[in-house]
């Protein structure tokens, strides 16, 4: 099944929580120290509650953990079938590295859909889209305190992010595998990129650490069906305790988010 498909199909068990697996080792409960010994049990915890994962590459890069990775994605792939995976990797590069980019993402790790950045141009980004049954998650308008510096900058009197919103929805949508990044920091931008975007899934980072906006997300980033959005939380859900009943508290963590999204929509 293709990731448009499985996102839809999660969806339709009323969740739109993307759990993040973004392992920081210093913060694991006393005692543990194997990264995918720790992303197993947040997994088996929550799986039934998540639409989607993001574990965020360079976390696993940035200490040579890439085979806890790919284990972390095997395990999801072997016991949770139906929940599709996203490999943050933010990838952007000219085309022949860009398909290597790809190849790495979706041949490599197994991941069904894959962040990249946009701002190279289209011959950066067509290399992902034409894998047809994966995902391309495209950053559109990010959550971090600078975004607006270069992403709002106006151009023929409109922001940026809306230009790479209109091509997501189009020009690059041809195979019907795309999706945006909007965070959700800026609820007001998402109103506008939902104008300009109607059908594609957002990945919304920025609830809970990073002070985003919950209601304003779901006011101006659903679908009219009230679908239409993987919300992510990392920390807030990895790190909801650090003692034994970590996993027990990141499924605590995970139907809180979960409850309150589907109480808003
Ligand atoms: O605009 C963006 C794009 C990606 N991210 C990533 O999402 C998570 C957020 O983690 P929290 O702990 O829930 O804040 C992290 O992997 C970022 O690299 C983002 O935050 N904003």
């Amino acid at each position: 099944m293709n990731f448009t498909s499985m996102i839809h199909k999660r969806w339709a068990q009323q969740t739109q929580v993307c759990v993040g697996l973004d392992p920081f080792p210093e913060r694991f409960p006393a005692g543990m120290t194997d990264i995918f010994e720790f992303n197993r049990a947040i997994i088996d915890a929550t799986a039934s509650l998540a639409c989607c994962f993001k574990p965020q590459f360079a976390h696993y890069a940035a200490i040579g953990a890439e085979a806890a990775l790919k284990d972390t994605i095997k395990h999801i792939k072997a016991n949770y079938p139906d929940v599709p995976v996203i490999l943050d990797s933010k990838r952007g590069d000219i085309g022949s590295t860009a398909t290597m980019y790809a190849k790495e993402a979706f041949e490599q790790y197994g991941a069904d859909a894959v962040t990249i950045n946009p701002y190279m141009g289209s011959d950066t980004v067509l290399p992902f889209t034409e894998f047809e049954n994966k995902g391309v998650v495209i950053l559109c308008r990010t959550s971090n305190p600078s975004a607006a510096e270069f992403q709002n900058q106006l151009i023929d009197g409109e922001p940026l992010y809306i230009h790479v919103a209109r091509k997501a929805q189009t020009e690059w949508n041809k195979n019907g595998n795309v999706s945006l990044v909007v965070g959700a920091t800026a609820p007001e931008e998402m109103a506008d990129i939902r104008a300009a975007a109607p059908d594609l899934p957002f990945l919304v980072p920025g609830i809970g650490v990073q002070g985003g906006d919950l209601a304003g997300t779901l006011r101006n980033g659903s679908f009219k069906n009230g679908n239409g959005l993987m919300i992510n939380s990392s920390r807030g859900i990895l790190y909801a305790s650090n003692g034994p009943d970590f996993a027990e508290a990141a499924y605590k963590e995970t139907l809180k988010l979960k409850d309150a999204i589907n109480s808003l929509c």
